[in-house]
């Protein structure tokens, strides 16, 4: 039975709950995110569900996200098999840990890699050195694959996947002292493992995590064989790099967070939220919370750029003006390119406008906008009311970086726009994020202009749905600048 005051929300019917209502809008839209805005327009703005075992409020629109991601009473993660699977069996990681244990492990992961990356310098280096590697891969297919159209010379390049190993290489060497090359075949396997689960599964769990009896009854169909064949993949290439710093670790000279992390499992001042299984679920945390979003980031912004290309026009006028062709742009160079910012945040906004945060869990009975959430309920934000609200940004759906330029020509980030979440459990990358987004964008705009290939439609942006979505597969005519 609904809770007296619970949001209001579809009928709940017995085992099932408002699943197929959402599913029937989910068919329909082809989403997620639109089946519960969908439902949003029906009901309002905090939207109240239950999906097999789990309630679940969907809170959409400004004022109910704001109200949410800042509410300390719904500072938990959910828990139960689906989160739990992932990480042995029990509760690991930072993604979907909460209370004490997630502070005292996110206190640590923060302050050690400010030393080994997320400091200003470091971040510089490795992010500029990522950088031109992307530069020089670009370089390189423009010599080995040359296409002409109407005598016009350049490449054709596939973009959806061209960014995902440079983003993981600047997070990989604060935490592992690691580079992959492009070609490295197992990392290539892995990413496209994750790219296989990140669309077979939704932020709100997954059939298997609703009804934990198909695990037994239907464990192919449930997803859960897949899930768990995926993770196992992922827990062996982290457990190999994780034997490799055992092996090879000095005390006092540590070279990477693995390495300071070990430091503190050795040491006397070790809390009982420190172990060897919680690094790796830190790693694994890492690895798909951070390369996946800044490289569908970067993918849908060069989407929007090839449809939109006066955007590109702009950004290479900023880059002329700024930089000039000679030097390659550096981090350095953010405050005075208020265009290029404006652009990385336009291309987080397309993304994230179409998904949802990570989810929070009721720790305690609580209200949303005046709404009863009992103890143990998952709220999940849907950004798509915030980021693509039409009276707030008037045109959503335009690619229009102009809108974070305020009239003196200055960066303006309003308060609506909240792709990185807010409050405590706040994106530990953002930084990270904007700042990959930006020069590898600075970078490849400096060198060259993206069309779409004369040959071909051009792409569509509705994107594939999942956990995050993903923009789908699409070339790009590159040419280089005259
Ligand atoms: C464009 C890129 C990114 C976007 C849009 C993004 C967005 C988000 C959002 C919305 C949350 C959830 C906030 C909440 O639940 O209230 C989050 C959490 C998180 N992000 Fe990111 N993120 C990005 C990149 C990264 C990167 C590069 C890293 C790795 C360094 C990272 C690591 C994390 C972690 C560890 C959390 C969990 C924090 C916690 O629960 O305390 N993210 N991110």
């Amino acid at each position: 039975r609904k809770p007296k005051n619970y949001p209001p929300g579809p009928e709940w019917l017995p085992i099932v709950g408002s699943m197929l209502v959402v599913k029937k809008l989910r068919d329909q839209t082809g989403y997620l995110y639109r089946a519960t805005a969908e439902l949003a327009n029906t009901y309002g703005p905090v939207v109240g569900l239950r999906v097999g075992k789990d309630r679940q409020v969907v809170c959409y629109g400004y004022a109910a996200i704001k109200e949410m991601l800042t509410k300390e009473e719904l500072d938990g993660r959910p828990q139960g098999p689906f989160y739990e699977t992932r990480t042995w069996g029990t509760r690991r990681g930072l993604l979907l840990t909460d209370e004490e244990f997630w502070q005292e492990q996110r206190r640590f992961v923060m302050r050690h890699l400010r030393e080994f990356g997320f400091g200003k310098r470091t971040m510089s280096e490795l992010v500029e050195a990522e950088a031109l590697q992307l530069l020089k891969m670009f370089e390189e297919k423009m010599k080995t694959d040359p296409s002409e159209f109407d005598g016009v010379k350049g490449t054709i390049v596939p973009m959806r996947d061209a960014f995902s190993v440079y983003v993981l290489n600047t997070l990989w060497s604060m935490l592992a002292s690691i580079r992959y090359s492009p070609e490295d075949g197992e990392l290539k396997t892995l990413q496209a493992l994750l790219t296989e689960l990140f669309a077979s599964i939704d932020m709100v769990g997954a059939l298997f995590s609703q009804f934990p009896f198909l695990r037994y009854v239907a464990p192919e169909k449930s997803g859960y064989k897949q899930f768990i064949s995926i993770h196992q993949r992922v827990w062996k290439f982290l457990k190999a790099e994780l034997d490799n710093h055992k092996d090879t670790f000095k005390e006092n000279s540590p070279r990477d967070l693995m390495d300071v992390y070990l430091e503190m499992l050795h040491s006397q001042e070790k809390k009982p939220s420190f172990s060897e299984s919680q690094l790796l679920a830190i790693c694994m945390d890492m690895f798909m919370a951070g390369s996946e979003t800044t490289s569908k980031s970067l993918g849908f912004g060069f989407l929007y750029m090839l449809l939109y290309p006066e955007v590109q026009r702009k950004a290479q006028e900023e880059i002329d003006r700024v930089i000039g062709r000679e030097r390659t742009p550096t981090l350095n160079d953010r405050p005075n390119m208020p265009y290029i910012e404006a652009l990385v945040l336009e291309s987080v906004r397309v993304f994230m406008g179409r998904t949802f945060s990570i989810p929070h869990r009721a720790l305690r009975d609580c209200t949303v906008q005046g709404y009863y959430i009992p103890k143990d309920t998952m709220v999940i934000a849907n950004f798509n009311g915030v980021l693509m609200d039409q009276e707030f940004w008037k045109d959503p759906e335009v690619f229009r970086p102009d809108r974070f330029i305020d009239a003196d020509g200055k960066l303006n980030v309003p308060d609506q726009y909240l792709p990185f979440g807010f409050g405590k459990h706040r994106c530990m990358g953002q930084s990270l994020a904007r700042s990959n987004i930006f020069l590898f964008t600075a970078t490849l705009l400096q060198k060259f202009t993206f069309h779409v290939p004369p040959n071909e439609p051009p792409p569509h942006t509705n994107g594939v749905d999942g956990v995050t979505p993903s923009p789908g597969e699409f070339n790009a005519f590159v040419t280089l600048r005259s």
